[in-house]
């Protein structure tokens, strides 16, 4: 392992979690390569980052010199192979076991056994995602919080194979660039998705009992000092990522009642109705 002087950072899937972490990689000072399977959204990410960085500008935050060089340090490649160069690796795709360990099997053979490979999974577990690598004591979870910028907390999670010494660097590379990680264990939803469950889950439940509807229970649970209520935080989160965590941690619990998914998660995701992402979710985005 190369200890903090990790120099090459990549991320894989430029979607909400990507473009949050290439933003910060990059305003670290890093170069950094990014690959998304998929053209539009790769030209999508450079567009919104270019657009947040110029806005900083605007208001003083970042002089014309840094926007520019910022620019400059983000390289989008269009295959895994471009990535094989790269020395620590960030994947962010959509929350799917199958889709993340083929991935993992990939970047296994197509980078050098010292580069080390992180999932930024909300609630997957990081061994079952690591477990076709000939390597795994080079992957770790980096479960990082929407938004990058805004919230500093990162779940650095130990997998079954992950050496204590790839954490504690981890974690210290972390802090050089202003976040607060902390070190848990690869069990479902680690800390911050299993408490959430429940916030999101009886939510659901209280507006189906006729309790309150979904703008109430928003407001109220604002009112109680909440920064965001259940509802409107599934749009920004993405309704498909957040079902997607309920589902995995259930099945991790083995179908425990206590973390069953709700049938509208999955309603809403067949409709498309994704959040804010797709312009409509639990409330409509202009
Ligand atoms: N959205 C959140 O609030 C949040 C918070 C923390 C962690 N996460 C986790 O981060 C990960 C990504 O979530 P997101 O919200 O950014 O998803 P997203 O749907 O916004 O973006 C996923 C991106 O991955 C790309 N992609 C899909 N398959 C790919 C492949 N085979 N190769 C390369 N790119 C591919 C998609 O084109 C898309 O751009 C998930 O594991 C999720 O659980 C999400």
């Amino acid at each position: 392992m190369t200890g903090q002087t990790w120099k090459s950072p990549a991320v894989i899937g430029t979607g909400t979690m990507g473009r949050g972490i290439m933003d910060m990689l990059i305003t670290a000072g890093y170069q950094v390569k990014a690959f998304d399977n998929c053209k539009k959204n790769r030209i999508s990410a450079r567009e919104w980052l270019e657009e947040r960085w110029w806005k900083l500008a605007e208001k003083g935050k970042k002089t014309l010199f840094e926007v520019e060089s910022m620019q400059e340090r983000l390289m989008l490649v269009d295959s895994l192979q471009g990535l094989s160069d790269c020395d620590f690796i960030i994947e962010a795709v959509p929350e799917d076991l199958l889709l993340k360990r083929n991935i993992f099997h990939q970047l296994d053979s197509l980078t050098s056994a010292e580069t080390v490979l992180a999932t930024n999974t909300s609630s997957l577990s990081v061994t079952s995602i690591s477990s076709k690598c000939k390597h795994p004591e080079r992957v770790i979870g980096l479960h990082f919080f929407n938004p990058v910028w805004r919230l500093p907390l990162v779940e650095v999670v130990e997998s079954a194979h992950t050496p204590l010494e790839l954490v504690q660097q981890a974690m210290s590379w972390l802090q050089t660039m202003g976040k607060e990680p902390i070190h848990v264990l690869d069990t479902p939803g680690f800390i911050v998705n299993r408490v959430a469950r429940p916030f999101h889950l009886e939510a659901y439940r209280i507006v189906g009992e006729g309790l309150a509807d979904k703008n109430q229970v928003d407001r109220i649970l604002r009112s109680a000092g909440f920064p965001m209520g259940p509802f409107e935080l599934q749009d920004l989160i993405g309704i498909d990522i957040n079902y997607s965590a309920s589902h995995s941690v259930y099945e991790g619990f083995h179908y425990d009642p206590r973390f069953r998914p709700h049938p509208e998660q999955r309603a809403l995701v067949e409709s498309g109705k994704l959040g804010r992402k797709s312009g409509k979710g639990h409330y409509i985005y202009e």
